[in-house]
């Protein structure tokens, strides 16, 4: 029997550091999500020699075939004219892999894994796409409940092109776990690579997708997206767009690959800072409404910070200290966690009922409990910050980063018990919103702030605010997987 890869990849949400990423000199709080992209690569049966069939079979119209040749000249990775419409994405993930697997293992040893062809099929967790109008269609209300009763990597019965998205990060995932598979189909990074939390394999994984990514989409952004994709959750800064300028523009492929994505080219700089959030904490995450143009929220902000730079550098200055101290204090209530677990269970229990004002008014809170609160309380207090900070860029620059009906659901959420902050993912907008709760092993007989949280969503009238499942993943990034072991992969991806 022909064997089978399967790598997935994590999706992310910036909660801390949103433009500010962009600049190397400063950082990004970035979580990865449990709802992931997976790559499935198997051999092609009945055979098919050097060709390529790329499946997405959540969407309509979503097969694309490619023919590869391998020769003296090099490779190339060939569209079929009967293709229904380009996959540029998928379509340069597949050129610079195989390019990059020929520079490292040699055209005899890619020409053997490509003897049978390959069949790919790339599937998202329903996370990385609106459920709302399915919801709506089933009856269902707007709860993780009712998200539990759709089967796993539904349908879209939609094009790619006109699937409604939740703002994860889709296209640094699937980049991610389909040039990480074909890394580990064709040999050139050993599956037990991706075991390891940071090797010289995952750096060129990572390399390699950011390259591939910052092709696909014609310009190099800050790549905190791919990197949450590759090690997971993190504190991110940013590499040089330099070192890949070179690889950019050689519009005619000369440039050999490897020297450049290998992880021993010192050129490449961002930074990767251990982070993961508190225990007994859970991200919650809601698509709200239709989503909102990036690209064009970024382009305004930039711009204003240009002909602004006095007061942009000082505001720049304020976030970042405030963006450090918000990921202290949540690393830090990490180690009170590993110090001394039985108090912070007990400290998270008693802060789940009540609302941050709250957290520290009581003279008779044992005394071993009472850092732990307050480090809970400072975590709130520098968020709430954050997102005063963020709400002035969004005035200064004249760009909606938290538009007033965010505030109101913002504000009405942030004070309730057992919330200990939130705000707009990434660049902001009017797509999403973020809240980091206590969940506390039991709260009962009280109601969780999870339950608290989602009851309030799901009744909320001003904006149309639909939860996602997604909780943060603790797996760091891209990973191995048996496809046995992910619930549904094998059917959502199964060759018909
Ligand atoms: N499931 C998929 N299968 C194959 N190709 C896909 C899939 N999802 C996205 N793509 C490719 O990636 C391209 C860009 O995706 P998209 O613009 O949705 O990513 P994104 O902006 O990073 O998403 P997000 O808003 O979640 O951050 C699409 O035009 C398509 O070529
Ligand atoms: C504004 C920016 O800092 C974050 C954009 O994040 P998101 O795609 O909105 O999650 C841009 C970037 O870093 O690519």
């Amino acid at each position: 029997m022909s064997r089978n890869t399967v790598v997935s990849a994590p999706g992310k949400v910036l909660i801390a550091g949103g433009y500010l990423v962009l600049d190397p000199a400063f950082s990004g709080t970035v979580v990865s999500t449990s709802s992931r992209f997976y790559t499935v690569i198997r051999d092609q049966s009945p055979p098919n020699r050097n060709t390529i069939r790329v499946r997405s079979p959540q969407f309509l119209e979503a097969i694309w075939e490619y023919g590869v040749s391998l020769n003296n000249v090099g490779v190339q990775v060939q569209a079929s004219t009967a293709n229904n419409g380009a996959n540029k994405f998928v379509h340069l993930a597949l050129q610079k892999t195989i390019t990059l697997a020929v520079e490292a293992k040699g055209t005899a040893s890619i020409a053997s894994a490509l003897q049978n062809g390959l069949d790919i099929a790339i599937v998202g967790d329903n996370d990385f796409y609106s459920q709302r109008s399915k919801l709506e269609s089933l009856g269902l209300p707007r709860t993780l409940q009712s998200l539990e009763q759709i089967t796993p990597f539904s349908a879209t019965n939609v094009r790619i092109s006109d699937v409604h998205k939740t703002g994860l990060g889709s296209s640094a995932a699937l980049i991610t776990s389909l040039t990480s598979a074909l890394l580990v189909h064709l040999s050139v990074i050993p599956e037990s690579s991706l075991g390891n939390d940071d090797s010289q394999e995952r750096r060129l994984a990572h390399n390699l997708a950011q390259y591939v990514h910052c092709q696909a989409q014609g310009k190099v952004g800050s790549g905190f997206d791919v990197a949450a994709a590759v090690f997971g959750s993190h504190l991110y800064t940013r590499f040089d767009p330099k070192v890949i300028q070179d690889l950019m523009n050689d519009n005619d492929s000369n440039l050999k690959l490897l020297p450049t994505l290998s992880p021993s080219n010192a050129a490449w700089d961002y930074r990767i800072a251990p982070f993961k959030l508190p225990p007994l904490t859970r991200i919650m995450l809601a698509d709200v409404d239709a989503g909102s143009d990036t690209p064009s929220l970024v382009g305004k902000v930039l711009k204003w910070r240009k002909e602004k730079s006095a007061e942009a550098n000082a505001l720049w200055k304020e976030l970042d200290q405030l963006n450090q101290s918000l990921a202290q204090s949540l690393l830090h209530l990490g180690k009170l966690y590993d110090d001394d677990p039985q108090n912070y269970a007990n400290a998270v229990k008693y802060i789940s009922t009540l609302q941050p004002v709250q957290w520290e008014a009581n003279p008779w809170q044992p005394v071993k409990e009472q850092p732990i609160t307050a480090t809970f309380y400072e975590a709130h207090c520098t968020s709430e910050h954050i997102r005063d900070k963020m709400r002035q860029m969004g005035n200064l620059s004249g760009v909606p980063i938290e538009p007033p009906e965010q505030t109101r659901l913002l504000n009405s959420c942030v004070g309730q018990a057992g919330v200990i902050g939130g705000g707009v993912p990434g660049a902001g907008g009017y797509d999403a919103v973020w809240l980091l709760v206590c969940d506390p092993v039991s709260c009962a007989p009280d109601q969780s702030p999870l339950e608290r949280v989602e009851y309030w969503w799901s009744r909320y009238t001003e904006l149309n605010v639909s939860p996602l499942s997604a909780k943060e993943s603790l797996a760091k990034g891209a990973r191995l997987e048996s496809i046995e072991s992910v619930l549904h992969l094998q059917e959502a991806t199964a060759v018909h």
